[in-house]
C-alpha cells in the first residue's frame, strides 16, 4: 500500500539572477513500512524534495500525495494533524541546548498539548526505545554525536508519526556511530512499522538499511528500484560511482590490489563472480570443480550486507582446458552468478 506518491513534481526557485529547477518532474511511490533512500551529490535536489514531502514548500507543478491526500490542499486542523504524522531528524540534530534530554523529547508533546502525566510516560518509553536510559537529565553538550541523534530520533517519534524523514542524519557521525544509528532506525522501522525516507550522499547508508533507492541528479530521479538490483546492475554513471564508493569503503574493488593479483596470476582465466547469499555460491563453485575438472583458485572475496540479504564479489582464477573453462562460465551464469571475465591469459 503506498503512503507517499509524488506525481510529476517540479520545484523551481526564482532568484534575482536566474531560475533554478531544483526538482524536475519527479515521480515516486513509497510503500507503507518501507525504508526508502534518496541519494545524490550536493545540489542534486534532495533537500528540496524532502521539504516538499513535509509541506515546508509547495511544488511549482505536480502533486505530493500522502495517505491519499494532496498535502498542498490541507488546511487548519487537517494540516496540523498532517504535520504531527511526519517526524524529522537532521544532520546537526537541531536540539535545544538549554533543555535536558527528557525536556527536548517532551517539547513536541507539550506543543500538542498532551496531558502532563501522559507525556512524561511517553517520553520515558521513548528514552528506553532509543537506548538513552540514565541520560534523561543530561544536556545535549554532554552527549556524544550518536547520543544526540538518539535524542533527535526520540523527539521525532514523540507524536507517533507514520513517516520519519531523515536529512543526512548520519553524515556528521563516525562510521561506527553511523552503524549504531542505522541499526536503531532499522529497529524502529520494524517495531513501529514506520515508513522512513532518508536522504544521503553515502551509498553504504542506502545499502545497510534501505529497501528501495532513488538516485537523483540535476533535480531528476535518474534511477530507482530495489537496493540489491541497483547495486548489482547500476544503469547510470552516477549510480555506478556511488556503488563503487561503497565498495571502496569496504576495501573491495581496490584497483591497485586487483592489478597486483592479475600480475601475480597470469595463467588461465581471471573471472569476477557476482553473487547473492554466500552458501549457494560455495556449492556452485565446488560443483564446477567436480563437473568440469578445472581448478578454481579464489584470489579475493568480499561480502556485503543489505537490509534483506547479502551479496558480494569473488575474484577467481580458473585453470584447465579452454573448452572446459568456457563451459564452466556458462554453468556459473545458469546457476545465477554474475560473471565478468577480467583477463584471459
Ligand atoms: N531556496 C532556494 N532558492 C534558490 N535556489 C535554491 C533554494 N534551495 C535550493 N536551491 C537550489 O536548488 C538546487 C538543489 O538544491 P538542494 O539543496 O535541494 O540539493 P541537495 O541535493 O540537497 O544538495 P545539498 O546536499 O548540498 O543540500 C541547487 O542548485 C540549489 O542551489
Amino acid at each position: 500500500m503506498s503512503i507517499i506518491e509524488l506525481k510529476n513534481v517540479s520545484k523551481t526557485y526564482q532568484t534575482k539572477q536566474k531560475q533554478v529547477t531544483a526538482v524536475n518532474q519527479v515521480n515516486l511511490t513509497i510503500e507503507k513500512g518501507e525504508i526508502f533512500g534518496i541519494i545524490g551529490y550536493s545540489g542534486a535536489g534532495k533537500s528540496s524534495l524532502i521539504r516538499l514531502l513535509n509541506n515546508l514548500e509547495s511544488p511549482t507543478s505536480g502533486e505530493v500525495v500522502i495517505n491519499d491526500k494532496n498535502v498542498n490542499q490541507l488546511k487548519g486542523k487537517e494540516l496540523r494533524d498532517f504535520r504531527k504524522k511526519i517526524g524529522m531528524i537532521f544532520q546537526h540534530f537541531n536540539l535545544l541546548w538549554s533543555r535536558t534530554v527528557i525536556d527536548n523529547i517532551l517539547l513536541p508533546l507539550e506543543l500538542s498539548k498532551v496531558p502532563k502525566e501522559e507525556r512524561v510516560k511517553r517520553a520515558e518509553e521513548l528514552i528506553k526505545l532509543v537506548g538513552l536510559e540514565g541520560k534523561e537529565k543530561a544536556f545535549p553538550n554532554e552527549l556524544s554525536g550518536g547520543q544526540k541523534q538518539r535524542v533527535g530520533i526520540a523527539r521525532a517519534l514523540a507524536n507517533e508519526p507514520e513517516i520519519l524523514l531523515c536529512d543526512e542524519a548520519t553524515s556528521a557521525l563516525d562510521p561506527q556511530t553511523t552503524d549504531e544509528v542505522l541499526d536503531l532506525l532499522l529497529d524502529i522501522n520494524q517495531k513501529l512499522d514506520l515508513t522512513i525516507v532518508l536522504i544521503t550522499h553515502e551509498m553504504n547508508v542506502i545499502r545497510k538499511i534501505c529497501h528501495k533507492v532513488a538516485v537523483m541528479e540535476l533535480g531528476q530521479v535518474i534511477e530507482s528500484g530495489e537496493v540489491l538490483s541497483v547495486f548489482k546492475n547500476p544503469q547510470n554513471k552516477v549510480t555506478e560511482k556511488f556503488v563503487k564508493q561503497d565498495a571502496l569503503v569496504d576495501g573491495e574493488e581496490n584497483e591497485e590490489a586487483i592489478s597486483y593479483l592479475l600480475d601475480a596470476y597470469p595463467e588461465g582465466m581471471i573471472v569476477k563472480l557476482l553473487f547473492e547469499g554466500d552458501k549457494a555460491t560455495e556449492a556452485v563453485i565446488s560443483k564446477a570443480i567436480r563437473e568440469f575438472s578445472i581448478d578454481i583458485n579464489v584470489l579475493q572475496a568480499n561480502i556485503r550486507q543489505t537490509n534483506q540479504t547479502s551479496f558480494g564479489t569473488m575474484l577467481v582464477q580458473l585453470t584447465g582446458e579452454a573448452n572446459l573453462l568456457s563451459e564452466s562460465i556458462v554453468f556459473f551464469e545458469k546457476n545465477g552468478l554474475g560473471v565478468e571475465v577480467i583477463q584471459y591469459g
